[in-house]
C-alpha cells in the first residue's frame, strides 16, 4: 500500500465521542452567541407552530366536523394556512443566519488553519503527504461546516420537538402515551445493534474517499513521471481498487441504512397500531373524542421523524469530531522554529557564517547526519559546497536558513547565534535559489518583486536585466505582464533559473544560498545562467551547492561533504594538491565535464 493510501485509512480513524473536542469545537460559536440565541427562539416558536397543527385539526373533527359547524372548519383551516406561512417565514431567516454564522466560522477557522500551516516548520511536512494537509484544509472543515449548518439545528430543533411531544402527549393521556412509547425498547435494541454498523460503514466511506484524494493528488503531481514511464494502466489499476472499495463501502453504508430506518418506523408503526386499537375502543366507549385520537396520532407521527434524525445527527457528530481531532492536531502543533522570547533584530549583516561544532538529526530516533562540523565563512566568500549525494550538503544550507535548528552545536553570522534573532530579521537578508526554482502563478513581474514588494519599477527592470531575464521577457507579446502558471510551467528550465536569479538579486541578501541546477541546458543558456550568477555573487557570501566544474573552480573556499562531515576544504589548486577525495572527484568526473564543454565550445 502506497503512503497515500496507507496514512488515509489510517488516520481518519473514527474516534468514540470526545468531550475535550466537542466543547472546543463549541468554543467557535462563542461568538455568535448572539446570533444564535435568535436562531434558538425562532426553532422553538417554529415547534410551538408545529405542534400546535395536530391540536389545531382535533378542533376541527371534534367542533366542526362532528358538530357540523363550518366556520370552525373555515377558521382552522385558515389558521393552519397562516401557520405554514409562518413557519416558512421563520424557517427562511433561521437557515439564513444558521448558514451565514456557519460560513463567518468556517473562513475563521480555514484562515485560522493556513495561517498556522505557513508558520509550521520544515519537520513538519518532512512527515506529511501534501494530499493530507490539504484534506484538512477542505474536506476536515467542510464536515464541521455541515454539523454547524445541519448538525446543529437538527439536533437542537427534533430535540426540541421530541420533548413538546412527549409533554403533550404525557399531559392528554399518559396511559395511551405510554402505552405507546412500549415499542422504544424495541427501538433502542435495534438503533444500538445497528447504529455502529452504519457509522463504520460510512467512515470507511470517508476513509477510502480521502484515499482516493490523496491518490489523485499524488498523480496530479507525477503526471510526468506517470507518462514517461508509461505507468498509466497500472496506476489505474491501483486506482480503480480504491475506488472499488469506496463503492462498496457507500453501497454497504447505504444498504444498511435502507434496512433500518424502515424498521424504525415500522416498530413506529407498531406502537401508533397499539394507539389506533387501544384508543379506538375508548372512542366507541365514549371515553375518548374522534378529533383526540386523531391528534394523538398525528404527534406521534411526529415523534418517529424526529428520533430517526437525531440518530443521523449522532453520526455526523462523530465524522465532524474526528475532523476536529484532525484540525485540532494541525492548530496544536507548535512551529518547532520560531522566535525565543526577547529575541532580537539580526543587525546589517556584514557576512560571517561560522558551524561550531554542529551536530545534526531530522528525527530524534535517527542517527546524526551531520556531525561536528566546524568551519568559518568570512563575509564575501564564496563557498562551494560538493560531495557525494546524501553526503549532507542541503542539510548544511538548511541550518543556515535556520530552516532547522542543529542538535548540538551553534550556527552564528557575525558572532550571533541564529537562534538569538529573530526569523523575520534573519531571513530578510538571506536569499536562497534552489535547483528547481519555484515559481509562482501571477506575472513575471510579480515573480520578480516577490522578495521585495516596494521595489521601484527602475529597480526591477535592471536586475532582469543585470541577470538576462529581459531577453526572454521581451520576446513575449505581453512582456513583463506574462502570466506564469503554477510553478512557471509555462517557461523553460533556464528561464525559470534567470527568474529565480532576477527575483533574489532584487530582495539584495547579504548571504545567499544556491542548489546550482544539475539539468543540462544548452551551451548558449549555460553561459547566461554563468553571467547571471557572477553578477548575482557580488559582495555576497554565498554557499554554492555546486555541480559545475567552473563554479567550483571559482569558488574561494570548497568543502568537500563526506557522510555528514568536512572531508576537505581549500580552494580548487590547494585541493588538487592535496590529492584526495577532491583531487579524485576533479579527475573522474569534473575533467570530463570539462572536456565536453570544450568540445561544445570548439565546435
Ligand atoms: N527531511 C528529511 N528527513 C529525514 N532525513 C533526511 C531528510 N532530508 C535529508 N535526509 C537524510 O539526510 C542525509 C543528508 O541529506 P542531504 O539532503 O543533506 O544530502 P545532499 O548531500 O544534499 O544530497 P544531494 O546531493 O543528493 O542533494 C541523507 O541521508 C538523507 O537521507
Amino acid at each position: 500500500m502506497s503512503q497515500v493510501e496507507w496514512d488515509s485509512l489510517e488516520e481518519a480513524e473514527d474516534r468514540p465521542f470526545n468531550r475535550t473536542y466537542m466543547k472546543r469545537m463549541l468554543g467557535y460559536l462563542r461568538p455568535h452567541v448572539r446570533t444564535l440565541s435568535i436562531v434558538a427562539v425562532i426553532v422553538v416558536a417554529n415547534m410551538l407552530l408545529s405542534l400546535s397543527e395536530p391540536v389545531l385539526i382535533r378542533y376541527a373533527i371534534d367542533k366542526g366536523m362532528l358538530e357540523k359547524n363550518v366556520s370552525v372548519i373555515h377558521v382552522v383551516g385558515l389558521s393552519l394556512l397562516g401557520i405554514r406561512l409562518v413557519s416558512w417565514g421563520f424557517g427562511f431567516f433561521q437557515i439564513r443566519l444558521v448558514n451565514y454564522t456557519g460560513q463567518r466560522i468556517l473562513y475563521g477557522l480555514r484562515q485560522q488553519l493556513f495561517d498556522h500551516l505557513q508558520a509550521l516548520s520544515f519537520r513538519f511536512f518532512d512527515g506529511r503527504p501534501a494530499g493530507k494537509i490539504m484534506s484538512r484544509i477542505t474536506n476536515d472543515t467542510n464536515a464541521i461546516g455541515e454539523l454547524i449548518n445541519g448538525g446543529l439545528i437538527t439536533l437542537l430543533m427534533e430535540f426540541t420537538h421530541l420533548i413538546g411531544i412527549v409533554v403533550i402527549l404525557l399531559y392528554w393521556d399518559w396511559k395511551l402515551a405510554l402505552m405507546a412509547f412500549t415499542v422504544l425498547p424495541f427501538l433502542y435494541l435495534l438503533v444500538a445493534r445497528f447504529r455502529p454498523r452504519i457509522e463504520s460503514a460510512w467512515s470507511r466511506s470517508r476513509k477510502t474517499m480521502s484515499a482516493i484524494n490523496g491518490n489523485v493528488n499524488e498523480t496530479i503531481q507525477g503526471v510526468r513521471v506517470i507518462q514517461a514511464f508509461s505507468r498509466e494502466e497500472a496506476n489505474n489499476e491501483r486506482f480503480r481498487g480504491i475506488n472499488t472499495t469506496n463503492k462498496k463501502a457507500f453501497m454497504r453504508a447505504v444498504s444498511l441504512e435502507v434496512m433500518v430506518w424502515p424498521l424504525v418506523e415500522l416498530i413506529g408503526m407498531l406502537g401508533t397500531c397499539l394507539v389506533v386499537w387501544y384508543g379506538s375502543s375508548r372512542v366507541i366507549d365514549g371515553d375518548l373524542s374522534v378529533g383526540f385520537i386523531v391528534a394523538f396520532i398525528n404527534y406521534l407521527w411526529r415523534f418517529w421523524g424526529p428520533l430517526s434524525a437525531l440518530s443521523k445527527v449522532y453520526s455526523q457528530l462523530l465524522s465532524a469530531m474526528a475532523s476536529a481531532e484532525r484540525i485540532f492536531e494541525i492548530l496544536d502543533t507548535e512551529p518547532e522554529i520560531k522566535d525565543r522570547p526577547g529575541a532580537r533584530e539580526l543587525p546589517p549583516i556584514r557576512g560571517r557564517v561560522a558551524f561550531e561544532n554542529v551536530s545534526f538529526r531530522y528525527q530524534p530516533d535517527k542517527a546524526d547526519v551531520l556531525h561536528g562540523l566546524k568551519v568559518e565563512v568570512k563575509p564575501g566568500q564564496r563557498v562551494a559546497l560538493v560531495g557525494p549525494t546524501g553526503s549532507g550538503k542541503s542539510t548544511i544550507v538548511n541550518l543556515i536558513m535556520r530552516f532547522y535548528d542543529p542538535t548540538s552545536g551553534r550556527v552564528t553570522i557575525d558572532g550571533t547565534d541564529l537562534k538569538d534573532v529573530t526569523l523575520s530579521s534573519l531571513r530578510s537578508q538571506m536569499g536562497i535559489v534552489l535547483q528547481d526554482s519555484f515559481i509562482f502563478s501571477g506575472t513575471i513581474e510579480e515573480n520578480l518583486l516577490y522578495g521585495k514588494k516596494d521595489a521601484t519599477r527602475e529597480d526591477m527592470l535592471r536586475a532582469a536585466k543585470s541577470v538576462r531575464v529581459d531577453e526572454f521577457v521581451s520576446r513575449f507579446p505581453d512582456g513583463y505582464a506574462t502570466q506564469v502558471e503554477e510553478r512557471g510551467s509555462k517557461l523553460s528550465i533556464g528561464q525559470r533559473q534567470l527568474l529565480a536569479f532576477g527575483r533574489v538579486l532584487l530582495a539584495d541578501p547579504k548571504i545567499l544560498i544556491l542548489d546550482e541546477a544539475t539539468s543540462s541546458v544548452d551551451t548558449e543558456t549555460e553561459q547566461h545562467i554563468q553571467d547571471a550568477l557572477n553578477t548575482l555573487l557580488v559582495g555576497r557570501t554565498a554557499f554554492i551547492i555546486a555541480h559545475r566544474l567552473s563554479t567550483i573552480r571559482d569558488a574561494d573556499l570548497i568543502l568537500v561533504i563526506r557522510d555528514g562531515r568536512i572531508a576537505e576544504s581549500g580552494n580548487h589548486d590547494e585541493l588538487l594538491r592535496q590529492g584526495g577525495t577532491y583531487a579524485n572527484l576533479y579527475h573522474n568526473q569534473f575533467a570530463m565535464q570539462e572536456s565536453l564543454a570544450l568540445r561544445a565550445a570548439g565546435s
